[in-house]
């Protein structure tokens, strides 16, 4: 399985990610319990069982659901670490990189960028970051997302999170949103809410029979969303960060 993760990371540059798909390779560790490893924290002279595994949380809803809003408050309130999957891919534009111009296409057109390359840039976000408890927001948004998140991390996410909204307010979200985004026009959001319907949904639904499903209501203001939100965090025994 190891194997496939290098292979699956060709671009990963830096030293601790290099390192990462070395140890991947030769011992064939999954990527959690690497971060347990001193060889990969030799400055801080080892790691507790607190670091061992990080704690992921999906965060899912249709376009406009307030996925956003709703982690930075997450993040302030809960010291998470965010990984939008959306600005990931939109900085991979910004950073004229080889797959920027499929990436721009793809997102003008609501449609979904392939696992292979969203995955990767997660994986890497991860994996050169000092955190162990990350928000992953608007991933997976496919079946395909899914499985290929679980096969190259070796982990399920620990909870997901689902704004549930009713379209007419999402559409009218997106539609005010005036972050200049080239998806945030009525034709791209049609696309983007049937995606969502068809490819997005299933992946809820897969979550919810696991027993990790929050479905949360998206509906009111963000502080009444936010109080909503409050009680599964405040709940939840997480690792503490070192
Ligand atoms: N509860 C809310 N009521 C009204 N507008 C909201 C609410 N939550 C977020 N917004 C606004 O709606 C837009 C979409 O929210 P955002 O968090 O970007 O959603 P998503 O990430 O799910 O697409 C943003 O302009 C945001 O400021
Ligand atoms: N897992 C993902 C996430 C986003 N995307 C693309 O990026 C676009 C914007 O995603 P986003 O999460 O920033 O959008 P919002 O739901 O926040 O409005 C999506 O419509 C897709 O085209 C993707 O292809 N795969
Ligand atoms: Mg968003």
């Amino acid at each position: 399985m190891w194997r496939r993760v290098a292979s699956l990371s060709p671009l990963v540059s830096s030293s601790k990610s290099r390192l990462l798909n070395q140890v991947q390779v030769a011992y064939g560790f999954n990527a959690w319990q690497m971060f347990s490893t001193q060889v990969l924290n030799p400055a801080e002279g080892g790691v507790s069982d607190s670091r061992r595994t990080p704690f992921v949380t999906f965060v899912l809803g249709g376009p406009g659901s307030g996925k956003g809003t709703q982690c930075t408050r997450i993040v302030e309130t809960f010291g998470f670490t965010h990984l939008s999957a959306g600005d990931l891919l939109r900085r991979e534009i910004s950073s004229n990189s080889e797959n920027g111009s499929m990436i721009l296409s793809t997102i003008k057109e609501g449609k979904i960028v392939p696992s292979v390359v969203t995955v990767q840039l997660i994986q890497k976000a991860i994996e050169t970051s000092d955190s162990n408890r990350f928000l992953i927001d608007g991933f997976p948004r496919t079946e395909e997302n899914r499985i290929a998140y679980e096969r190259v991390i070796g982990a399920e996410p620990d909870i997901v999170l689902f704004f549930d909204c009713p379209e007419e307010e999402m559409v009218k979200r997106v539609l005010n949103r005036n972050q200049g985004r080239i998806d945030d026009n009525i034709d791209t959001v049609k696309e983007r809410l049937k995606v969502f319907a068809e490819l997005n949904l299933p992946v809820i639904k897969h979550y919810s029979k696991k027993g990790k499903l929050y479905k949360i209501d998206g509906t009111g203001s963000e502080d009444e969303i936010f109080e909503r939100v409050r009680p599964v965090f405040a709940a939840l025994r997480y690792p503490v960060l070192l």
